[in-house]
C-alpha cells in the first residue's frame, strides 16, 4: 500500500504581525467529520487558496476541499512583507542576448497573470486600497553599490520597454522622511498587500464555494482502492487527487528530499505611530521600498484602519527542521531597531510591538517542486522568494493541469528541471548560514 506520513506539521515562531492588527478574526471549521472529496488541498497560502479559486473557476462541480495545519493568515502567507512583484529579482538578461530578455518576458507575464488574477479577489471581496493597492514599489539605494545595481536595473528595463522612474536622494525623502537613502528606482506593477488580510477574506469568500478547514493538519495520506484518503487527527477526507501546497513541508511528506532549502525570513512591526510622530517623521502616509542589495532591508510605512506604522523586514537564517527559534527571533529583532533607528534617527522613542519569523521556500537552481509527483498527487511547492506571486501562479497551475490537462503556466513550471540536492549535513546548514551572514554583512546600510 502506498502510504506518506507528515514528519513534522508546522510550527511558528513570534506573532503574525499583520494578522495580530486585524480585528478579530472568526474562526473556520475543522475537519471533525470524515468527508468525501475530488480534490483535496493540503495548506492554505497563497499556492493552496489560489488552487482552490482556480478549480472552482474551471469546474464549479467538483469538490473541493482545503486543509490547512494552522489559522489561515497565521502561516507565511500572513507573516510576508506583501510585496507581489511582478519584476523578477534578477533579470536574466544579463548578457543581452535575446534568449535573457525572452525569458524575462515570460516570467514577467507570467507574474502578472497572479497579479490579475490576485486582483479579482480583491475586486469580488471588496478590499480596500489599504490592502490590496496596485501602487508600485521603490527599489532603494543607500550606498554607491546600491545606486550602481539600481542604474543597471534600470538599463535592463529600458531594454525590456519597462516604465520605471529614478528617484534621487532628495525625492527619496520627500517620500519616506527619511534621509538615510541615496537613491531610488520606482516600478509601477508591483501590488502592495495587507497579506493577513487578502488570506482572510479569500479564505472567507471561498468558504461558500468549496469545503475551507483551518486547524485541520494533515498528518498523512494513504492509497485505499482507486481513491487516496487524506488524514487530519479528528477525521479523513476520501478523494480523487491531491494538491501538495504546503510549500517547504511537501518534504515533510518524503518529496523533493534534501532539494529544498528553508530558510526563515524575520520582521518587525511598530507600534501605531502618534500624531507627533507622523509629523516630525514627514513623508508620504504609504510607501514601501526593497532593498538595492537583496539582502539588505525591506520597509513599509502603512496607514489606514491599522494606524500609521513602519514594517522592517531583514535577516534570514537557514532550518533544514523548517522551525526557527525565539533566540534566532531576538537576535534578528536586535538588527531591526538599528535598521529602525539608522532610517528614522528622528524616531528615537518608537517601540516594535510585533516581531515574528516566517519560513520560506528555495531550491539551488531557482526551479519550483512543481507536477504529479505520484498518481493522482500534484505539487505547487517552493516559490523561491517571490512567494505571493509565485505561489498564486502554481496554486493556479496545478488546477489547470489537473482539470485542462496542461497550461501556459503549467507548462512553465513543468518545463524547469528539478531542483538539485543539496550537500549533505551539517555542510548544508554551516555553509548556507555563514554565506547568508556575510551576505546580510555585505549589504551593509542597504
Ligand atoms: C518575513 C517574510 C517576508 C516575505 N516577504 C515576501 C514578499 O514581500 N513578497 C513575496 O512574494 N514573498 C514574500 N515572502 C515569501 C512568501 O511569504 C512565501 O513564499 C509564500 O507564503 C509562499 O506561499 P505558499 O502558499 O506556497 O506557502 P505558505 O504561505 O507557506 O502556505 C503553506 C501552508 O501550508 C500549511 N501546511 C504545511 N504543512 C501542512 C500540513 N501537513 N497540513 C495542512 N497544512 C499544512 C502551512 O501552515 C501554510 O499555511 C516572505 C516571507 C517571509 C517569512
Amino acid at each position: 500500500m502506498t502510504a506518506y506520513s507528515a514528519k513534522r506539521l508546522p510550527k511558528q515562531t513570534g506573532t503574525a504581525g499583520w494578522n495580530a492588527i486585524l480585528p478579530p478574526q472568526r474562526e473556520l471549521p475543522r475537519l471533525a467529520q470524515d468527508q468525501t472529496a475530488d480534490v483535496t488541498i493540503i495548506g492554505g497560502g497563497f499556492a493552496g487558496l489560489s488552487a482552490a479559486r482556480r478549480l472552482h473557476q474551471l469546474d464549479p462541480g467538483l469538490k473541493v476541499v482545503v486543509l490547512e495545519a494552522g489559522r489561515f493568515a497565521e502561516g507565511s502567507a500572513g507573516r510576508n512583507s506583501g510585496f507581489m512583484i511582478d519584476l523578477p529579482h534578477d533579470l536574466a538578461s544579463d548578457n543581452y542576448a535575446s534568449d535573457g530578455l525572452e525569458a524575462d518576458r515570460a516570467t514577467i507575464g507570467l507574474n502578472r497573470q497572479a497579479i490579475s488574477f490576485a486582483r479579482q479577489v480583491a475586486e469580488e471581496c471588496d478590499l480596500p486600497l489599504e490592502v490590496f493597492d496596485p501602487c508600485g514599489k521603490i527599489n532603494a539605494a543607500a550606498t554607491p553599490a546600491g545606486d550602481r545595481h539600481n542604474a543597471d536595473y534600470a538599463a535592463h528595463l529600458t531594454r525590456l520597454g519597462e516604465p520605471f522612474e529614478l528617484y534621487d536622494a532628495h525625492q527619496m525623502q520627500a517620500l519616506t522622511g527619511s534621509p538615510h537613502y541615496t537613491s531610488g528606482l520606482f516600478a509601477p506593477g508591483t501590488v502592495m498587500m495587507q497579506p493577513a488580510a487578502y488570506v482572510r477574506a479569500l479564505s472567507a469568500h471561498l468558504e461558500g464555494q468549496i469545503g475551507v478547514y483551518e486547524n485541520s493538519g494533515v498528518t498523512g495520506f494513504r492509497k485505499q482502492g482507486g481513491a487516496w484518503e487524506v488524514e487530519t487527527k479528528k477525521a479523513k477526507v476520501s478523494t480523487g487527487r491531491i494538491v501538495l501546497a504546503n510549500n517547504g513541508h511537501i518534504e515533510s511528506f518524503g518529496f523533493y528530499q534534501r532539494r529544498l532549502m528553508h530558510i526563515c525570513l524575520y520582521a518587525s512591526l511598530t507600534e501605531p505611530l502618534t500624531a507627533e510622530q507622523i509629523a516630525t517623521l514627514g513623508g508620504q502616509p504609504r510607501w514601501s521600498v526593497t532593498p538595492a542589495d537583496p539582502m539588505g532591508t525591506s520597509v513599509r510605512r502603512i496607514s489606514g484602519s491599522c494606524g500609521d506604522r513602519i514594517l522592517i523586514r531583514t535577516c534570514s537564517s537557514f532550518h533544514p527542521s523548517m522551525q526557527s527559534s525565539d533566540s534566532h527571533l531576538s537576535r534578528a529583532g536586535k538588527v531591526h531597531g538599528q535598521k529602525f533607528q539608522e532610517r528614522f534617527p528622528n524616531l528615537p522613542d518608537v517601540r516594535m510591538e510585533h516581531r515574528w519569523a516566517g519560513m520560506l521556500c528555495l531550491s539551488r537552481n531557482g526551479s519550483a517542486a512543481f507536477g504529479e509527483v505520484e498518481q493522482g498527487v500534484f505539487a505547487a511547492c517552493c516559490q523561491n522568494g517571490l512567494g505571493i506571486a509565485r505561489g498564486t501562479l502554481q496554486g493556479m497551475g496545478a488546477a489547470e493541469l489537473m482539470v485542462q490537462g496542461r497550461s501556459d503556466i503549467a507548462d512553465h513550471f513543468l518545463a524547469q528541471p528539478i531542483p538539485p540536492r543539496l550537500p549533505p549535513e551539517p555542510f548544508a546548514s554551516v555553509g548556507a548560514n555563514t554565506y547568508l551572514r556575510w551576505k546580510g554583512w555585505r549589504s551593509g546600510a542597504e
